[in-house]
């Protein structure tokens, strides 16, 4: 796939409008009233016409003073009228809809935020932004000025066209000259601005996510010197961005020329009947002024109208892409579903806290094989395993086996290529109430009770320090504000062990059924190393759990082993079991044991000497952080 394809859904335009009328439709009552009003506002500014065709008439006649003020004083209530209505009709409908839209950002929102990371990854994430920003600014805007405006317009232009009708039918035929080449205009322009429109935004949308892979891997860019090869693909998506650009301003100037062309067409149209009518006798000079007004009153409506379908264009583009985006929040979206775990920080039953489990289910992995995308090469080959419920399983292995890849997959993110993966009677990744952390978690921006309540967003007080207190997390006790001490760059900083600490505080108060580990304890300084293990323990306790054991030590405290090599299964058993094997985990727990037993000597990653313990490059692909 281009790197400028996004891969999240975009909702085509049936289901984009049946979507829009079912939230309209919600409020059809105020959108009657609305609708109403305006109407009520529209008709009477058309009196206007034919009052000043009867002026035109009365003082051709000769007609006194008292008739040409009666006229004027007419003229100005119509005025007056018809402004007060079209603004309160305009506000009344803005109000409304820009209270749909709010549901719609809401729920797109929320549905952005519970995606998935495998789905956000491979999308791109600046797909996502770009849709949360852009589209729904374009949409608002629309929603807020230019929803009214053509609103307005059309009513004017339809009591327009009938007021010309009940003047006269042959001006009313001259009128419209000017429809076919509107029509024909809005036709041509419609058929390319979708195409262009699209593009534009994708383009941007490509360059935004390159903006941020740079950004995020500056490091690795300036390690490989890889600056100016970047730099030239910027500048060249910004190229095609623009160059886009430019194609949709000439769609719009040969729009304009077109509309252009339409309106000076109808108005000759209708002087030049008018003249020949008026000749004959067959129409008075005030009507045929009125006509004449009443096809240059369309030009402003017509105008605004097809002017709008560039900003109706783009705002149905970006209604689309943002339908695309609640269609996934309700299953609709390939290869996702509401409940598929929503990592470390987010928690698996929904705002009223977790879904209380009904069980601990069992996980059961049957020949599952897995590659990366775009690789040939599979990191998992035909994997069978099984947890029975309220047991944990560690997995253990060589840097690159396979570990991480797998605990992912467990965990709902990514689907195997082959095999089976099930969480009780569901199958991955349909299957909810997972809850995996991995080591780079996420300290947020906020108080401590913040951080901790994303996992139960109702949890008392109590049940937060509880929380802390069976992880042994004291220290976060003892800060000097409590629980709403502020955390992170704008309070105390705390280091990764602390923040780990957390992740796994929260973890209890989500209370998952099933949870994934992936290097939890990995992060440990000295000294906190076993605290964390314990809080590892406590967590892992009576719940059906899955660890990536990167020190040996949490493999020990699990209830059954399973050892990975090159993608494959090694051995699996109980710790004793293995030991007693003498196989591949015996050799490197005697080696970790006499790593673990010398003082001073790190034990972050043990391994013999043909299992090197160095992680891939920075740039490759460490799963990324769920929290
Ligand atoms: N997103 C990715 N895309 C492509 N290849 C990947 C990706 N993530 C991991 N890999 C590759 O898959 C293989 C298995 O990686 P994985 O992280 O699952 O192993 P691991 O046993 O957990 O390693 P470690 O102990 O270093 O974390 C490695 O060769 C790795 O380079």
């Amino acid at each position: 796939m281009s790197p400028e394809q996004g891969t999240l859904p975009v909702a085509d335009a049936r289901r984009t409008r049946r979507e829009l009328l079912r939230r309209l439709g919600a409020h059809r009552g105020r959108l009657a009233a609305s609708l109403l009003v305006l109407l009520g506002g529209t008709a009477a500014t058309l009196v206007t016409p034919p009052v000043l065709g009867d002026v035109v008439d009365a003082v051709t006649a000769g007609a006194g003073r008292g008739r040409i003020a009666v006229l004027g004083l007419t003229l100005a209530l119509a005025a007056a009228v018809g402004a007060g209505l079209s603004y309160a009709g305009g506000r009344m409908l803005a109000a409304l809809v820009q209270q749909v839209l709010a549901g719609l950002r809401e729920d797109v929102f929320e549905t952005a935020v519970r995606l998935p990371l495998n789905t956000l990854e491979s999308a791109g994430s600046s797909d996502v932004v770009s849709r949360v920003t852009h589209d729904v600014e374009a949409v608002s805007e629309a929603a807020s000025d230019v929803l009214p405006e053509v609103t307005h317009a059309a009513l004017t232009t339809g009591l327009s066209l009938l007021g010309l009708a009940v003047l006269d039918y042959r001006l009313a035929l001259a009128g419209l000259v000017c429809l076919p080449v509107h029509i024909h205009a809005a036709r041509w322009f419609l058929a390319r601005s979708h195409l262009v429109y699209g593009d534009i935004r994708r383009l941007e949308s490509a360059r935004g996510q390159l903006v941020i892979e740079a950004v995020r891997g500056a490091e690795t860019i300036r390690a490989y010197r890889a600056q100016r090869h970047h730099l030239d693909e910027l500048a060249g998506r910004s190229l095609r961005a623009v160059e886009r650009q430019r194609d949709g301003m000439r769609l719009r100037n040969r729009f304009n020329g077109l509309l252009n062309t339409a309106e000076y067409l109808g108005l000759a149209a209708v002087l030049m009947t008018g003249f020949v009518l008026v000749g004959s006798g067959a129409v008075s000079l005030g009507t045929a002024t009125a006509a004449a007004l009443y096809v240059h009153r369309l030009f402003g409506p017509v105008g605004v109208l097809l002017d709008s379908l560039d900003d109706i264009q783009r705002a149905t583009v970006g209604l689309s892409r943002l339908v695309g985006i609640t269609d996934l929040g309700h299953g609709g979206g390939p290869g996702e579903s509401e409940g598929a775990s929503p990592g470390e920080g987010g928690h698996p039953g929904g705002d009223d806290g977790p879904e209380q489990p009904s069980g601990r289910p069992e996980i059961e992995v049957r020949g599952v094989s897995y590659a990366y995308e775009g690789s040939a090469r599979p990191v998992l080959r035909d994997i069978s395993l099984r947890v029975p419920a309220g047991t944990s399983l560690a997995l253990v292995g060589a840097s690159g086996s396979g570990k991480s890849t797998l605990a992912r997959l467990i965990a709902g993110l990514g689907e195997p290529d082959r095999g089976r993966i099930t969480v009780g009677a569901a199958e991955t990744p349909y299957a909810p109430a997972r809850y995996l952390v991995t080591q780079e978690v996420h300290l947020f921006g906020g108080t401590l009770a913040d951080n901790l309540r994303m996992a139960r967003p109702r949890a008392t007080d109590a049940e937060l320090r509880r929380a802390l207190r069976e992880v042994g997390a004291e220290w976060a006790l003892r800060l000097d504000s409590g629980l709403d001490t502020v955390l992170g760059p704008t309070g105390v900083p705390l280091d990764d062990g602390s923040v780990q600490h957390l992740a796994l505080a929260r973890v209890l108060l989500a209370d998952p059924p099933v949870v994934v580990l992936d290097e939890a304890t990995a992060e440990s300084g000295p000294g906190t190393g076993a605290l964390l293990q314990a809080a590892l323990a406590r967590v892992t306790r009576g719940r059906t759990s899955v660890v990536v054991a990167h020190r040996l030590e949490q493999a020990r405290h699990a209830d059954r082993v399973l050892v990975l090599r090159h993608g494959e299964v090694a051995e699996q058993g109980t710790h004793q079991e293995l030991l007693a094997a003498g196989g591949e985990y015996a050799a490197l727990w005697t080696a970790y044991d006499r790593t673990a037993r010398r003082p001073g000597i790190p034990t972050a990653r043990p391994g013999p000497a043909d299992h090197t313990a160095i992680r891939p490059g920075p740039a490759d692909h460490t799963p990324a952080p769920l929290a």
